[in-house]
């Protein structure tokens, strides 16, 4: 017999509350303050690889799909991140943060110095949501349901430990605030829906379980390359390499 969808969703929500990245321990140390400034970087430059794919990501999904309705519901997420006339988008915002602690946005932009094992888990995500199911796309991205949690978290702990963190820096999260919750209430109901069989649903779950390794592998890779035991691997950033001051100079 196929679980419910009240099962199913308790399910998922709880792959979140064991494996979502806000357990991870670079988590820990970013919002309490103990990230030297050279770990926040690292994590800025990073993380940039994930922002600048996630439109990709849901450019990939959006080429699948023949449903116009779909496609109109799911083309605010490009508009979200890449901006519009009116909006300047996600990813300039976080470019505005890499310039708050210090980072040249252009270097920021290039991804040079991005870790290996960083491009191998989001090219592995955008590769996914291209060549899986659209349900397991879809489910793919319902991390995000944990995602509001964790970003005010993220707000408060960089205001009150942090002096490049202010309302400029820090206005990617604040619009994900605003951004994220029509994304995942949508993505959540669908996945209900469409999941119709127990066979389905336990696609969707390991989708959800994917995902969740994506986001932690990103920050297994930062921890051991910066943090402990600060082994960076060959071509990623060093310390005090695409710093604004480089630029004057
Ligand atoms: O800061 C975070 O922890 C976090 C996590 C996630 C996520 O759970 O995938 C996303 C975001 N932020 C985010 O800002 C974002 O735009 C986003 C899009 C997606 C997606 O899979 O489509 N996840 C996330």
């Amino acid at each position: 017999m196929t679980p419910s969808k009240e099962e199913f969703e308790a399910r998922l929500r709880q792959i979140g509350a064991e494996r979502y990245h806000d357990r991870h321990p670079f988590h820990g140390l970013l919002h309490g303050g103990d990230c030297t400034p050279d770990q926040v970087r690292a994590w800025v430059i990073n993380r940039y690889y994930y922002q600048h794919s996630i439109p990709m990501k849901d450019a990939a999904f959006m080429s699948r799909v023949e449903d116009p309705d779909l496609r109109r519901i799911w083309r605010s997420r490009i508009e979200d991140h890449d901006g519009t006339d009116t909006n300047e988008g996600g990813i300039r915002r976080w470019l505005r943060l890499a310039e708050a602690v210090g980072l040249d946005p252009d270097y920021v932009a290039s991804c040079e110095g991005v870790l290996p094992a960083t491009r191998f888990a989001v090219d592995a995500y955008v590769r996914f949501v291209r060549d899986k199911t659209l349900l397991e796309a879809v489910a793919a991205s319902l991390t995000e349901l944990f995602a509001p949690k964790i970003h005010a978290q993220r707000i408060e702990g960089l205001l009150q430990n942090y002096e490049f963190a202010d309302d400029s820096s820090l206005s990617y999260f604040r619009n994900r605030l605003k951004e994220a919750p029509k994304d995942v209430a949508f993505g959540l109901q669908w996945v209900l829906d469409h999941a119709d069989t127990a066979e389905k649903q336990d696609a969707a779950a390991a989708a959800l379980i994917f995902k969740t390794d994506v986001l932690w592998s990103q920050l297994d890779a930062l921890y051991g390359a910066y943090v402990d035991p600060a082994r960076i691997p060959p071509g990623a950033w060093q310390p005090g390499e695409g710093l604004m001051m480089q630029r004057a100079s």
